[in-house]
């Protein structure tokens, strides 16, 4: 039997969030744990059902099964799950088929699914599997996305600390899926800021999950309506829930990497409205 923990988060109104103190901003919105040996630990937020989790099996399978809050025999019954590795080489076997994910491989596994296993291949370097989940409509395949796969986007300049690379895993363009979108954001060695200029997308929540950050270093991460931003100092392996009315972006004291997950009115990536730096508040 594989230990899940689950916790739930309500959605917040923009005008409380207002008058939210630190303690209040980081218990609706960080997620300080993402990830435990041998367990599967899950949060669901009420933005659009978002469900963004962990497993990090180590000398055991942990099998993702149903929660209660989603009153569903299979965790899949009315769900997609996008699930990207970031530890060592491991396993996901989905119902039956076994597909090896190495570390910054991705897996779309489609709504009607019935049995999720994860496992390590080391327990010496486990593998560590992020778990996005969102409800789905339709049953798509179960698809991996290897290296290969993904698609590379080259954005911002050294000059603007800004340099990084925005790698798609689960996007419209190459895998099918309802709503979930997923993928990585890796900034240059000198680059320290991502999503700048930084947008809002009433349309879709996002969740980042920050790694790659040395444990002396820190993440200042920016969210709020724009002109009223809040910030939530975040340390490596930690997510932070992005309302769709949020800003999303941040700036390290050094340079990291974050893997970025969405779900909500539409599958197009470029639907952002911008805000000029200048003009936050
Ligand atoms: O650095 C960036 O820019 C991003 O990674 C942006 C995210 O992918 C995002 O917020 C997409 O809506
Ligand atoms: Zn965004």
């Amino acid at each position: 039997m594989t230990e899940i923990y689950f916790e739930e988060r309500y959605a917040s109104n923009p005008d409380d969030v207002k008058r939210y103190d630190t303690n209040q901003l980081r218990k609706h919105f960080l997620v300080e744990k993402v990830f435990e040996a041998n367990k599967i630990l899950l949060t669901y937020s009420m933005y659009d059902r978002f469900i963004v989790g962990g497993a990090v099996p180590v000398g055991k399978l942990l099998s993702l099964e149903t929660i209660d809050p989603l009153k569903s025999k299979h965790f899949c019954d009315r769900r997609e799950v996008g699930v990207i590795n970031i530890g060592g080489l491991g396993t996901v076997t989905v119902d039956g088929k076994d597909y090896e994910l190495r570390s910054r491989e991705g897996l779309y596994i489609g709504m009607g699914t019935t049995s999720i296993v994860f496992n390590s291949k080391s327990a010496e370097d486990p593998a560590w599997f992020y778990i996005n989940s969102a409800p789905a409509h339709q049953s798509f395949p179960t698809t991996k996305i290897g290296q290969e796969e993904t698609i590379t986007l080259d954005l911002g300049k050294p000059e603007d600390a800004n340099e990084r690379q925005i790698i798609q895993y689960i996007v419209a363009a190459n895998v099918s899926t309802c709503q979930l979108q997923m993928g990585i954001t890796q900034l240059k060695t000198g680059s320290v800021w991502n999503t700048m200029p930084p947008h809002v997308h009433n349309r879709r929540m996002e969740v980042y999950l920050y790694i790659d950050l040395a444990k002396d270093q820190a993440i200042g991460h920016f969210m709020g309506d724009p002109l009223e931003t809040r910030h939530i100092w975040m340390a490596n392996h930690q997510a932070v829930i992005s309302p769709p009315w949020s800003i999303h972006c941040a700036s390290g004291t050094s340079n990291y990497s974050f893997v970025w997950g969405m779900a909500g009115e539409n599958l197009d990536f470029m639907d952002m409205d911008k805000m000029e730096c200048t003009e936050l508040r």
